[in-house]
């Protein structure tokens, strides 16, 4: 299996990978997950082969690779730009691998064939790249990195062009591939959803450097410090930790000042003022409904914090 022994990269002055280790379980998809420039494209392209370390070893199934040239790795890459072949036909473009790798032809449609169909694209085999929608291509992307087996599959943003339905749509129809044929993968993402969605475990990154890794419950519910919880999205964070929905109950005496709003499909967003500072209370329809009157900017609310649910961060970052 995969494992990365203290990797490091620089470019000039800049440090974009900072002794990174990591170890994939069988069958495993880590996320990459971080702000551009924090370094996962680079951290991608080097298991790839298409970037050399300055330092740090790479292990697949305790063979050191890192001087392998990629074609030598076994692994397959999907990009977000598809890198299809618009000239060629659904079919040989996913042929074009196998027959990079010697599969004599017939073998290497009848395999075609069923990726395409794996993918949901029986009947597309004679169908001009070009001509395919942007999710069409991308299952076609896949067909052609799971056909040649691959014992790595590497992700680098391949769904972010895609629009929200049809981008869900792919990442389970991939992860359910990965996970039929036991593939483990790399999934590099700025999307934390994504990354959510997708992944066994999330390996966030800051300035070329894991901050934290752990599945996304454990990520969500107790963030490794202050960045990793706001590069979450996370609201009501302080340097020390943050207050998580449930800390914040509505009722009591306590009445708070309604500073914003914003309504969600699924309730409505409070920004209220109380003593302690500003938080960000997330209301359901139903709590919404149980108010005295529907909130306006400027009305009071019955707010109070409860202290004993304040999560504290590690004190200090899960490497
Ligand atoms: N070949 C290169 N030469 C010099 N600098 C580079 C090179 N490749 C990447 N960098 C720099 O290294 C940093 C990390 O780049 P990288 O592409 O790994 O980040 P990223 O996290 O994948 O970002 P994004 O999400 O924007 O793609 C960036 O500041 C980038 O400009």
């Amino acid at each position: 299996m995969l494992e990365l022994v203290e990797l490091s990269k620089r470019y000039g002055e800049r440090v974009v990978a900072d002794s990174v280790s990591l170890k994939l379980a069988p069958g495993e998809l880590v996320a990459l997950l971080g702000p551009s420039g924090c370094g996962k494209s680079t951290l991608l392209n080097m298991v790839a082969g298409l970037v050399a370390p300055d330092e740090g070893a790479i292990y697949f199934d305790d063979e050191r690779i890192d001087a392998l040239p990629a074609e030598k790795r076994g692994f397959a890459l999907m990009f977000q730009d598809f890198a299809l072949f618009p000239h060629l036909n659904v079919l040989d473009n996913v042929c074009f691998g196998l027959a990079e790798r010697r599969v004599a032809k017939r073998e290497a449609r009848e395999r075609a064939r069923a990726e395409l169909e794996a993918v949901g694209l029986s009947g597309f085999e004679a169908r001009r790249v070009g001509a395919l929608s942007g999710g069409e291509k991308q299952r076609v992307a896949l067909a052609r990195a799971l056909a040649t087996d691959p014992r790595l599959m590497l992700l680098d943003e391949p769904f972010s062009s895609l629009d929200a339905h049809l981008r869900e749509s792919l990442q389970a129809a991939t992860r359910q591939r990965l996970a039929e044929a036991g593939i483990p993968a790399l999934l590099v993402t700025h999307d934390r959803d994504e990354a959510l969605a997708m992944a066994d475990r999330v390996a966030v990154l800051d300035a070329g450097r894991i901050a934290q890794i752990a599945p996304a419950s454990e990520l969500m519910a107790a963030p490794a410090n202050e960045r990793v919880a706001r590069f979450l999205g996370l609201s009501n964070v302080t340097g020390q930790g943050f207050w998580p929905q449930q800390a914040l109950q509505l009722g009591g005496q306590t009445l708070a000042e309604v500073v914003a709003l914003m309504p969600r499909a699924d309730g409505l967003t409070l920004e209220v003022a109380l003593p302690e500072g500003r938080f960000i209370v997330e209301l359901s329809l139903r709590e919404a409904a149980t108010l005295a009157e529907p909130p306006v900017v400027g009305a009071r609310v019955p707010v109070a914090l409860r202290p004993e649910a304040f999560r504290r961060f590690a004190a200090k970052d899960i490497a």
